[in-house]
């Protein structure tokens, strides 16, 4: 689902490689925790498979596709089937909850009787019943979250893409935006987690894959978090 072959990124003016000979293959429906000390490398591997940023040299596959080479005008395509969930949410403050996550759909011209099944049913899952009519500001982190995660998924994509989603949030709110995550994963989506959180990646035992100075330095089926930073 998701390839890095040979991949190094430097980015101008920096002296040393921000990812040095990256090669890592993820399958359709993994779970992968993406760990190492900051300026690893983490956020631009995740920025190659968005095509936020290109490869100096070395190629990144996304769905069988050498992104590199997509179009221009393909890149809108590409970005669709791919959720994106942050640290710091992102959500459009002065929309409502139900906006916020049909905006998604809307953009794409999606019909509104749609709009108006999918995102309820979508709110749902998330667990946010009812919340549909309030504004961001009222809601608490974890809840904003749940939005955030909402709006991500709503148009089922074949892939996830977290930078740190639980960067904001108290352990426990922490536990059930992974268990939603999880959940995500089991209808199928592929999971890219970039994360600082010990206790989540001990606790959740799925792929980890390290990287220290943009190289792989542990790729472990059921990995830990396994160093201090
Ligand atoms: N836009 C940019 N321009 C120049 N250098 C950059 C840019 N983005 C990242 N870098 C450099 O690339 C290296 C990797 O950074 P990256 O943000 O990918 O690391 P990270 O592991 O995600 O860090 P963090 O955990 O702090 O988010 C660092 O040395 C960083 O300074």
């Amino acid at each position: 689902m998701i390839r890095f072959e040979k991949v190094n990124k430097t980015y101008p003016g920096q002296g040393h490689a921000a990812l040095d000979n990256l090669t890592v293959d993820i399958e359709k429906g993994e779970f992968v925790f993406l760990v190492g000390a900051s300026g690893s490398g983490k956020s631009t591997a995740l920025r190659l498979v968005l095509r936020e940023t290109r490869p100096t040299a070395g190629r990144v596959y996304v769905a069988g596709k050498e992104i590199n080479r997509l179009a221009g005008w393909k890149v809108p395509r590409l970005r669709r089937q791919i959720g994106t969930v942050f640290q710091d949410f992102r959500l459009l403050n002065n929309k409502t909850v139900s906006e916020n996550v049909g905006f998604a759909l809307e953009v794409i011209g999606k019909p509104r009787a749609q709009i108006r099944k999918v995102v309820p049913e979508t709110l749902e899952l998330v667990g946010l019943d009812g919340k549909g009519d309030r504004m961001p500001d009222e809601l608490s982190g974890g809840e904003q979250q749940r939005v955030a995660i909402a709006r991500a998924f709503v148009n089922r994509p074949m892939i996830l893409i977290a930078d740190e989603p639980t960067g904001n949030l108290d352990p426990t709110t922490s536990v059930g935006i992974m268990n939603l995550l999880d959940r995500i994963n089991r209808t199928g989506t592929t999971v890219l987690m970039a994360t600082h959180d010990h206790g989540i990646v001990d606790q959740m035992r799925k792929r980890v894959i390290e990287l220290e100075h943009g190289r792989v330095v542990r790729d472990e089926a059921q990995g830990v978090y396994g160093f201090q930073n």
